[in-house]
């Protein structure tokens, strides 16, 4: 294996040390839905409200991930994979370093999310499933991805031609209601308020 003569370091600077001094406890706050669900709308708010509150916040994002770290990587599934594989191993890097990591990607396949909850701490790990119907992120098409994907354009969109895995224990469950993105944030954050996670 690639790791077999690699020592893990244990730092005197650790996840405690520096939690202790940002005043928080990290965690990521993983949401996932379809493409046009709202994720980078309502991680921007989110993470604005955070900010607001001195809280100590990273948001990884198809922005700022997809044209670097996995610039190199598509949408077949295999690719999806490595995708998230890799956005797991930065997010518990930043977890480690104290900050509430927000992240917003598709994240279609439950192995893979799993795989980031795998990697962190009890309690760590918040799975936000943005459950906004198909029709409806369809209607708001803010791309225009869903007519190229149904004219055939492109191949391989989730939740035309490529499948997306509903979490089914997540710990945030966000429902659609037709509503201004300001007041879903707020529904949002009372939820994770009630779980005692903000
Ligand atoms: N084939 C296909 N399927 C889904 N999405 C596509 C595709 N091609 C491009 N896009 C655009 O890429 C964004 C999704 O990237 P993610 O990194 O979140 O996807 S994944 O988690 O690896 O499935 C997604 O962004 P969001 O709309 O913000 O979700 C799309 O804008
Ligand atoms: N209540 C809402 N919550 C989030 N987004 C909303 C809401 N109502 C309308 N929208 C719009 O829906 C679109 C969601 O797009 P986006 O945030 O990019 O989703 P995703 O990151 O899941 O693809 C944006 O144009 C946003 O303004």
């Amino acid at each position: 294996m690639a790791t077999d003569n690699v020592v893990w370091h244990k730092h005197e600077v650790n996840k405690t040390t520096r939690s202790e001094k940002l005043n928080q406890n990290p965690r990521v706050f993983w949401l996932t839905g379809l493409s046009g669900s709202g994720k980078s709308t309502l991680a921007n708010l989110l993470e604005k409200k955070l900010h607001e509150q001195n809280k100590h916040t990273y948001l990884l994002d198809g922005d700022n991930v997809r044209h670097g770290l996995c610039g190199d990587l598509g949408f077949s599934d295999k690719d999806r994979v490595e995708n998230i594989r890799r956005i797991s191993e930065v997010a518990k890097l930043f977890v480690d370093a104290g900050t509430l990591v927000l992240t917003a990607f598709i994240s279609p396949f439950k192995a893979d999310r799993d795989y980031c909850r795998s990697l962190l701490e009890e309690g760590e790990f918040v799975e936000v499933f943005i459950d906004t119907p198909l029709e409806v992120c369809e209607s708001r098409d803010p791309k225009g991805l869903y007519k190229k994907a149904r004219s055939g354009e492109i191949k391989d969109f989730t939740g035309i031609d490529s499948a997306y895995e509903a979490p089914e224990a997540p710990e945030i469950h966000l429902t659609y209601q037709d509503e201004p993105a300001e007041q879903t944030v707020e529904r949002l954050y009372a939820l994770l308020q009630e779980k005692g996670l903000v």
